[in-house]
């Protein structure tokens, strides 16, 4: 299996002083091309903040993070910067869509900002996105005019329009209703399943039961993993319980 993200030994502070806190206390791990990874533990154990070192969005102060051959570090702004935006998606609780934009347009704004000339290669890609995602007929909507599930198709709609090679989910469906939230999942299967590499943080076993590996953090550290063979459509409440019984052992 090939490493799509390597992260050796990283280590992330935060504060000054007396204040000053390891929040990444040396993590090590790495997420394969097309793998399917949840991210569990306590809030404040460090899963958003490994999540944003994985991504590059933030720096490290110690260890590295090698994304697709290439240490993070090494890039310049710009470099990681166009790394971030072509290779990686982001998914996130509430997605930052902007209000003065119809549901079409801010899928593509990123697309268009980045290739002008395109223009209608990449509303026909984010046509078929909206198409695939069930939001077809939501185009021209703004964005107080769908729900939360909805908007969290559009999304992923805009996380998938460069074709990455993983998309990072940080409680994807944290603020949805179990049924929006089952489906955001469903689709989310559906485009590992299709190759991208899914890492998702979540408090919910639902969600992780879903996923092929669950790597569990404590204070800053990974203490323990799951493994589980890729979902097969049956048997959801089996992994389930595979998840809590790991969480009621390691106090989660
Ligand atoms: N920019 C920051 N400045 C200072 N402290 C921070 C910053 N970002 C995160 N922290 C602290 O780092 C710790 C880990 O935060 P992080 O968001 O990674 O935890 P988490 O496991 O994702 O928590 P939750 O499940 O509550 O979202 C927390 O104590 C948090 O307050």
């Amino acid at each position: 299996m090939k490493k799509i993200i390597s992260g050796e030994h990283i280590v992330k502070t935060f504060g000054e002083g007396a204040e000053r806190r390891r929040v990444l206390d040396g993590v090590t791990v790495d997420i394969n091309e097309g793998e399917f990874v949840a991210v569990m533990g306590p809030s404040g154990s460090g899963k958003s903040t490994l999540l944003f070192a994985l991504s590059g969005t933030d720096n490290v102060d110690g260890g590295k993070v090698v994304f697709d051959g290439k240490d993070l570090s090494e890039l310049g702004e710009k470099e990681l910067a166009d790394m971030r935006r072509r290779q990686m998606g982001f998914v996130f609780q509430q997605p930052t869509l902007l209000r003065n934009l119809n549901i079409l347009d801010n899928i593509v704004l990123p697309s268009m900002r980045d290739n002008r000339k395109n223009a209608a290669q990449i509303t026909k890609k984010a046509r078929m996105l909206m198409a695939r995602t069930g939001i077809a007929e939501l185009e021209k909507r703004d964005i107080t005019q769908v729900s939360g599930g909805q908007l969290q198709r559009a999304g992923i709609c805009r996380a998938l329009m460069n074709s990455p090679k993983i998309i990072f989910g940080d409680e994807p469906t944290g603020a949805l209703n179990s049924k929006s939230g089952q489906e955001i999942m469903d689709l989310l299967t559906e485009i590992n399943a299709d190759g991208t590499a899914v890492m998702l943080v979540t408090h919910d076993a639902q969600v992780a039961a879903r996923t092929e590996r669950i790597v569990f953090m404590r204070d800053g550290q990974i203490v323990s993993e799951l493994k589980l063979p890729r979902l097969g459509g049956a048997d959801l409440d089996g992994r389930v319980e595979a998840v809590t019984e790991k969480m009621r052992e390691i106090g989660i």
